[in-house]
């Protein structure tokens, strides 16, 4: 019988292995929702344990299975989440730098709200449907699993909601202070808004960072800014952006302009030019798509979160190159463009009036 070449041997054992990738992100589910990460940091120690260690600190009152918490935390090593600690007959697990992203800081943040999030029945219910978006982009999968939109959809639902809220603050805080630490274009503005803004993290952010800027507006949704903090010197503004945004020296948005399509992100950006006087700045952080394809972790980061956004928000929003981007604020009146690369994920897109 004819010798099995391995390029064929190692095709099959590929693509077994996207077959069963849905293992992924479930086991990461599953161990946040179990708090995993805090039960192994504890305050810092994140000292190598067992898994039967871990599950009498994620179940103090008793029981659980300790054999499938370990196969989950293997897995998951392989991803990288933990570190697996070989040892005496056993196996120990410690957070890597991935898995401490999951731990909640001093204001109860973490990126475990994000996978949460992600997760909720609503959003999972969509993802059988992806083939539809191809077929027919009119209708999202999201609103062909659910009745209607996933804004809409969350905003009847206050523990969405929420859940939403805590997921954008617990991605955009670290965020924030990365692109604060490097980036300065907030210098010459008095009056900020931030579009989008959820529950006003970002613009607080900002604000403590720059006390020129003396008003700052979080404006969102109604809905959403009913549930914002009080946060000084931010006022909370419910409106839609597609019909009308408050007036500022500067418009900053972030995470927005992906979820739309190209139609109406030329919409929010001439919304965004009709609010700011001559020179006025609209500072945009977004995802922002490579060229070319590749299989580093940044190139499939973007991609998978394009699949996100035509499965869950709109068939035909998406991860724009920074040129696909230039173009449509080109289209809407903007005249002068930079980037700031100050980040893995998120570019900072700078378009002038
Ligand atoms: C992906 S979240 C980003 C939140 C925040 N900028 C951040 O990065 O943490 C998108 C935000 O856009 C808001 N949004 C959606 N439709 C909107 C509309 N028509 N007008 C104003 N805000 C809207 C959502 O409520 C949500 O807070």
């Amino acid at each position: 019988m004819e010798e099995d070449p391995d390029s064929r041997k190692q095709a099959r054992l590929a693509i077994l292995e996207l077959a069963n990738m849905i293992s992924v992100p479930m086991s990461l589910n599953a161990v946040v929702r179990l708090n995993v990460a805090d039960a192994v940091w504890e305050g810092g120690s994140n000292a190598p344990l067992t898994a039967a260690q871990i599950l009498a600190r994620v179940i103090p009152t008793g029981g659980g299975d300790a054999e499938n918490l370990q196969r989950v935390l293997r897995m998951l090593a392989s991803y990288g989440v933990f570190e697996e600690h070989v040892g005496g007959g056993e196996r120990k697990y410690s957070l890597t730098d991935v898995g401490k992203t999951l731990v909640t800081d001093e204001q109860g943040l973490s990126y475990g709200s994000y996978v949460l999030q992600h997760h909720q029945d609503a959003l999972m219910r969509a993802w059988p449907l992806v083939h539809e978006a191809i077929v027919d982009p009119s209708k999202e999968p999201f609103e062909r699993a659910n009745g209607e939109g996933a804004y809409d959809y969350y905003l009847k639902k206050p523990e969405m909601n929420e859940l939403m809220l805590k997921a954008m603050s617990g991605v955009s805080v670290p965020f924030m202070k990365a692109l604060l630490g490097s980036y300065n274009g907030f210098q010459n503005a008095e009056k900020l808004v931030d579009v989008g803004g959820s529950g006003g993290d970002c613009l607080r952010m900002i604000m403590q960072k720059y006390p020129n800027i003396k008003e700052g507006l979080n404006f969102d949704l109604p809905e959403v800014v009913a549930k914002a903090p009080q946060i000084r010197g931010v006022t909370h503004v419910g409106g839609d952006m597609f019909k009308y945004i408050p007036q500022a020296d500067a418009i900053f948005m972030k995470w927005v302009l992906t979820t739309w399509t190209d139609e109406e992100v030329k919409h929010i950006m001439s919304n965004c030019y009709k609010a700011l006087p001559a020179g006025g700045k609209l500072i945009a952080c977004e995802p922002v798509l490579p060229e070319d394809s590749d299989d580093s972790h940044r190139t499939r980061a973007l991609l998978e979160g394009d699949i996100f956004v035509m499965t869950i928000y709109r068939a035909k929003g998406k991860h724009r190159t920074e040129e696909q981007f230039k173009q449509l604020a080109v289209s809407a009146g903007f005249n002068l463009f930079k980037a700031f690369h100050v980040d893995h994920f998120y570019a900072v897109l700078e378009f002038q009036k």
